[in-house]
């Protein structure tokens, strides 16, 4: 059964699964970013099972631009390949991209330009304009680079979703490119998405971890732990980490060699 029809019809945000795969050492990728595959057969099943669970899979743009990653169920067993795809629920592909740095020719477009995937939304902000005391000789430039992309990646079949980037005030520009977590959950619940599934990178990780101070925002927090270590050069999650969610423990399973725990929010 999908997460969501457990999930009330009332809640103003979708419901937030928070996970990811980590080594030992608390790396989930390594030197440079280089992406590395910590999950073991048996829990990287359990992940694409939990994929199909949920109505939205969401990631940052730069796992999407390191990753190049696909966001379907293909490790599931089918019971014939052509019906692979129709046989499953397949969650929509989130991507939150302020610059719109995706390529329309990803692997998730191609995927479902072939019909062998859902098409991907884009959670995005339109750049400022430029006019005001704070306006850029560059604004402009940057406007018109933002407006060329996102008409590559529609005509490409993505749906870009626009949030307003935060201000501390209306005459001043955004301190930060980063989304809103907030309004961007707001709209895609409003857009029909009633659960999602975060699945990183690193800064993405560390913004659910740290949204406690803007209300929680995530539900449940499923970390498999993989056998490995990694070494300081890995890519980490924690660093920077002050205010955590409360979180209480639901379950650890021990899936092929991986360790595999659940937390629950407190809230
Ligand atoms: N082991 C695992 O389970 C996973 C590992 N990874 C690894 O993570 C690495 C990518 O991580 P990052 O470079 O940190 O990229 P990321 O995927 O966390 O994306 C960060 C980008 O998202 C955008 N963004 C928009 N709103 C944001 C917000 N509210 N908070 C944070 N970012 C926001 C920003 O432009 C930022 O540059 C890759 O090496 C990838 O292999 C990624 C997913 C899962
Ligand atoms: N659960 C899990 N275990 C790992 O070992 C991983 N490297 C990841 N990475 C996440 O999955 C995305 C790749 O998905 P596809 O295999 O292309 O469907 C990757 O981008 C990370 O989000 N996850």
């Amino acid at each position: 059964m999908p997460l969501s029809d457990l999930v009330p019809s009332d809640i103003t945000r979708p419901y937030v699964t928070l996970t990811f795969a980590q080594s030992i050492d608390a790396k989930i990728a390594g030197a440079g970013g280089k992406q590395l595959i910590l999950s073991g057969e048996e829990s990287m099943k359990m992940t694409h099972w939990m994929r199909t669970m949920h109505d939205g899979i969401l990631i940052g743009i730069g796992t999407a631009v390191n990753d190049n990653p696909q966001l379907n169920v293909r490790y599931l067993p089918f019971p014939a390949q052509n019906t692979h795809f129709q046989h499953y629920h397949h969650p929509r592909p989130l991507i939150l991209d302020p610059h719109l740095r995706l390529s329309p020719t990803c692997k998730l477009i191609i995927n479902a330009a072939k019909g062998a995937g859902v098409a991907p939304w884009v959670i995005s902000a339109r750049p400022p304009k430029p006019d005001g005391f704070f306006a850029n000789e560059d604004d402009g430039e940057r406007l018109q680079q933002w407006e060329a992309r996102l008409d590559a990646l529609v005509a490409a079949g993505v749906t870009v979703i626009l949030v307003e980037l935060e201000t501390l005030h209306p005459d001043l520009p955004p301190t930060t490119s980063d989304l809103p977590l907030p309004a961007v959950l707001r709209t895609l619940r409003e857009q029909g998405i009633r659960s999602i599934m975060v699945e990183g990178g690193a800064r993405i990780i560390r913004s659910f971890l740290s949204s406690a101070a803007s209300g929680h925002l995530v539900d449940t927090l499923i970390v498999t732990t993989a056998p490995i270590l990694v070494g300081r050069n890995g890519v980490g999650y924690g660093e920077g980490l002050e205010q955590v969610p409360s979180m209480s423990h639901i379950t650890t399973e021990l899936l092929g060699r991986d360790t595999v725990v659940g937390l629950k929010s407190v809230s």
